[in-house]
Formats: structure tokens, C-alpha cells, sequence
């Protein structure tokens, strides 16, 4: 999906060995297989409809960051596309768990969740431009490889289907694409250090994403 010689392509062969980590996670291999224990999938679905909002805040910081009207309707859209899909498919597994709405809203968030989220907020609010995007990549890039992979080898009659439907749509892998795009147009006009600061960002995204999934399974919670 990356473009050759862009930050994007660096990028992802500076973290493989993460990604391969994340892919071949028990969380995901229980996922594909229909296993996965469904105090496992709620945990992992309230802690992410708390994440979903502040990255759509993140998109919209991005959006505002932008240095042209192309970047501010991809990246409001993409806002506007996150709380869509927190509010579709979250929404419907909360009701399925019997969660309601103001329950989930007081639901504290996981450290993961907590940590993921706070690195989000202070990168879009503080750092220029193409780091904001370096460190919102992960989320989209990560999750259209996870999502493939989990859909390529998903068993039949899988309770987590809507989910592995939503990460494996083409809609979701053309947005994904335009990010990678952006990021790269984004790249290429910065100064070393700035390039630095974008591959920092976008790793200590992946780290993130990898303690995300791993927090759910484990079912994480504050230790005091
Ligand atoms: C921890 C975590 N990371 C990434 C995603 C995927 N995701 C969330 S918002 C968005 C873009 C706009 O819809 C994407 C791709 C997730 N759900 N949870």
C-alpha cells in the first residue's frame, strides 16, 4: 500500500517485526478463530469506543493543522467516520452486552487505553503537521493489515464477524490508502529532524496499538 522511497515505506519496514508481533497476537488469533472469550472482545470494545472518540478529536485537530482543503475534508471526514463507527458497531456490541450508554461513559479507561489516548491528544495538539499524521498512520494502516489477515483466515460463523467486516471493507482499506498518501506528501518536504520525530511518533504509535490488544486480554485494569 506504501509508496516507494516515501515515509511510509520506511516506516513500515522499520516496524515489521512490531507488526508481526501484533499480528500473530493471542488476541487476534482467538478473534479469527471465533474463540476469543467475550469478557475478552467487551473489555477491548468499551475501552475502544473511549478511544475512538479522543482519535476522532485527534482527526480533527489534523484536520484543523491542515495546509490545504484536500487534508482538512480527508482528515474531518475521517472525524466524522470514527464516532460513525463507534456508534454503529460499538454501539450495537454494547447493547448486545447489555451495556447502556451512560454505564460505558463511566467506565474508566484501562492504562493502555489511557496512555494510547494521552499520547494521541498531546501530539495533535502539540507537534507540527506531518508528526500529528505520523502518529495517527498506525491506526489506520495497522488495523487494514490486521483486518485482512484476521479475513483471510476467519472461521465460518464467527461471533466477531461485524467487526472483522468493518477492518476488512473497502471502504475502510481506501481511506487507509489517502492516509499513507497524505503522510507521504506530508514527508516529503520536511527537514531530518522532522522526519526523526515523525518515525518516533509513528513507532511509539505501534507499540500503542500492540499494548491495546494485549491490555484486553489481559483484561487490564489500574493495579491501585
Ligand atoms: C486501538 C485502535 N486502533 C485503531 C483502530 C482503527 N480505527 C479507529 S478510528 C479509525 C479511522 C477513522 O475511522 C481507525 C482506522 C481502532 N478501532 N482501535
Amino acid at each position: 500500500m506504501q509508496t516507494a522511497g516515501g515515509f511510509s515505506g520506511e516506516a513500515w519496514d522499520r516496524n515489521a517485526a512490531l507488526y508481526e508481533k501484533i499480528r500473530t497476537l493471542p488476541f487476534n488469533a482467538e478473534l479469527a478463530a471465533g474463540t476469543l472469550s467475550r469478557d475478552r472482545f467487551q473489555h477491548y470494545i468499551v475501552q475502544d469506543g473511549h478511544y475512538l472518540m479522543a482519535f476522532a478529536r485527534a482527526l480533527a485537530l489534523a484536520a484543523a493543522k491542515a495546509g490545504d482543503a484536500e487534508g482538512l475534508i480527508q482528515f474531518s471526514e475521517a472525524a466524522h467516520g470514527a464516532i460513525v463507527v463507534e456508534r454503529s458497531l460499538h454501539g450495537g456490541y454494547l447493547d448486545q452486552f447489555g451495556i447502556a450508554t451512560d454505564v460505558f461513559e463511566q467506565i474508566p479507561l484501562s492504562p493502555a487505553c489511557h496512555h494510547y489516548t494521552s499520547f494521541l491528544m498531546a501530539t495533535a495538539y502539540a507537534e507540527p503537521y506531518p508528526v500529528v499524521l505520523a502518529a495517527l498512520l498506525p491506526c489506520f494502516w495497522v488495523y487494514a493489515e490486521v483486518g485482512k489477515d484476521i479475513h483471510g483466515r476467519a472461521a465460518p460463523d464467527n461471533p466477531y464477524q461485524a467487526w472483522i467486516d468493518t477492518y476488512a471493507g473497502e471502504d475502510f482499506h481506501a481511506s487507509v490508502a489517502a492516509a499513507i498518501r497524505t503522510t507521504d506528501r506530508a514527508a516529503a518536504g520536511v527537514d531530518p529532524a522532522t522526519r526523526e520525530a515523525m518515525h518516533r511518533a509513528y513507532t511509539r504509535a505501534t507499540q500503542l496499538e500492540w499494548m491495546f490488544w494485549d491490555s484486553a486480554y489481559k483484561l487490564e485494569d489500574w493495579p491501585v
